[in-house]
């Protein structure tokens, strides 16, 4: 028997876990330390939850200590791993954060997840050795737990004064939450520091759409604006940036994920944010160690590249393979990579991406071009439910390989940007994606699909 011991069980961990004792069972005992009381939790319920669009918090989760033990593993919860000692395969962990305890290990798996970005924000404070991100200012709200979400709505309950609520960050926390806070019918305010939206996923013109409903849906936008404190008597009552002051009662900071590497304790290597940096086996540089989810570093296909993207569709994936290389008999399973591909609904806009966008492929080095195509989903003899869509191709001019897509519009446009997924990871071309056999039935498309017909459209 082999013992693995993994630090960490939201969605990596468990995901990890799982594959780890139904594949690898018989071979294996798993130990699991967690430092918060609950796991995975599905934060992309939080704003639907915050904005009263499902009726509670109890189908955000899908695994439990309980079930990870009926699978075989021995988990304890509350407790965090303190330190490691890698020359002597041990974890130091305080087991329900009082008793100190040592466990040794064959192999260790990271799945220590991110925390919230901290920005240098004057009033801006998290309560030195909270593990939960609580401010040391009222109502300024770190959003990444399911702690974190009961908090929002408890004071929103009990505080009908809370009427006016900022959100720092137009990422996809931010404009998720600003819907939310809409739809309770409180006065938003989104700032980002770029003048944009959803700068990391889409190019202008798709974030503009996303900029028009937001404003459409009577949010108000404060973008290419640097907040520099936060201001209140206890607790919070203005928000200053470097261009307006908002007079707010409470402020959400939404700035993204820093990976929560401090085990590593120098000695193992990181990437330039700190990630643990892995291989596709998801090894880190210490032999036996590895490391999955929002703490490592993933393969980026479109990049051709090392780099970080926290997604649970990463953590998932990632502790697949950790699960099939820590678990097995020396089996090596190396990740595919990933393209990034994610997606958002705000309101009854869709919008969905892979890969690069133009300004990133430009950035990375890419002799990069774009297509472009506008079309109903359906024909037009379809007259009702048949919206207009909005793809973008980007590909590299030398090669002619296709290195992201994005999709826009009020269709559940989905499903097809899976195809570009696969298509960036297998390399293929914008004309061969230009032939690639796409079915038509009324019902679902048009015969010259807006994929076929933004592939034929490449001019470069
Ligand atoms: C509001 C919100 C919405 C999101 N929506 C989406 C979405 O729609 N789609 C998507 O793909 N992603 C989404 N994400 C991102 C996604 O939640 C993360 O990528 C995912 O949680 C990463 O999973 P993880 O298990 O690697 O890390 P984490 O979720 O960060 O979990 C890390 C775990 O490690 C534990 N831990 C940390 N340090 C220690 C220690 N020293 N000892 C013991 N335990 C420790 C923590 O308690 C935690 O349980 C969202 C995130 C948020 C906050
Ligand atoms: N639908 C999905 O797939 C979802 C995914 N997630 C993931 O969770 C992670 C965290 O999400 P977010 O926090 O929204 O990160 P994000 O990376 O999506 O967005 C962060 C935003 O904050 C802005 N910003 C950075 N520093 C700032 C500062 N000092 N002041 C003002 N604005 C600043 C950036 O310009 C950016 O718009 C991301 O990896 C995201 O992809 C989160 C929610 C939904």
């Amino acid at each position: 028997m082999s013992k693995i011991v993994v630090v960490g069980a939201n969605h990596a961990g468990t995901a990890c876990v799982n594959k780890i004792l139904a594949t690898y069972g018989d071979k294996n005992e798993v130990v699991v330390f967690d430092q918060n009381s609950n796991i995975s939790f599905l934060g992309c319920g939080m704003a639907l939850w915050i904005g009263k669009q499902i009726s509670g918090p109890e189908g955000l989760f899908y695994a439990s200590k309980e079930s990870l033990e009926e699978a075989g593993a021995k988990v304890y919860m509350n407790s965090p791993v303190e330190s490691v000692d890698y020359d002597k395969k041990e974890v130091h962990v305080l087991l329900d954060g009082k008793t100190k305890h040592v466990e040794s290990y064959d192999k260790l798996i990271f799945a220590t997840g991110s925390t919230p970005i901290l920005p240098p924000i004057k009033g801006a404070e998290i309560v030195p050795g909270n593990r939960e991100f609580k401010a040391t200012l009222e109502n300024l709200q770190f959003v990444k737990l399911y702690q974190n979400s009961e908090e929002v709505i408890n004071k929103l309950n009990a505080n009908p004064d809370i009427k006016r609520v900022a959100v720092v960050g137009a990422g996809y926390i931010g404009v998720e939450l600003a819907e939310a806070f809409e739809r309770l019918g409180k006065e938003v305010t989104v700032v980002d520091i770029v003048d944009t939206c959803l700068a990391g996923y889409y190019d202008p013109e798709f974030s503009d759409l996303m900029k028009k409903n937001l404003e459409d849906h009577g949010i108000k936008l404060a973008f290419g604006q640097k907040v520099e404190a936060i201001e209140g008597d206890g607790k919070v009552e203005r928000l200053i940036t470097d261009k307006e002051t908002f007079d707010v009662d409470m402020v959400v900071l939404a700035v993204g994920f820093r990976p929560n590497t401090a085990l590593g304790d120098g000695k193992i290597e990181l990437f330039r944010n700190g990630a643990f940096l892995v291989n596709k086996k998801q090894e880190t540089s210490i032999k036996d160690v590895y490391a999955i989810g929002d703490c490592a570093t993933v393969y980026d296909n479109a990049v051709g590249d090392t780099n970080y993207i926290a997604l649970a569709s990463n953590a998932v994936r990632t502790g697949l393979v950790a699960a099939l290389n820590a678990g097995g008999n020396g089996d090596v399973v190396e990740s595919a990579g990933v393209q990034g591909s994610n997606g958002i609904c705000i309101y009854d806009l869709k919008m969905v991406s892979t890969g690069l966008t133009l300004e990133k492929a430009k950035r990375f080095g890419y002799n990069a071009a774009v297509t472009e195509y506008t079309d109903l989903q359906k024909p037009e003899f379809i007259e009702h439910d048949n919206h207009e869509v909005k793809i973008k191709i980007v590909y590299d001019k030398d090669s002619r390989v296709i290195l992201g897509a994005q999709i826009a519009s009020k269709e559940d446009i989905s499903m097809g940007i899976h195809l570009f997924s696969l298509a960036i990871q297998e390399k293929v071309t914008i004309e061969k994606l230009a032939l690639t056999d796409i079915f038509f039935l009324p019902h679902f498309n048009k015969p010259y699909n807006y994929i076929t017909m933004a592939a034929l459209s490449a001019k470069e």
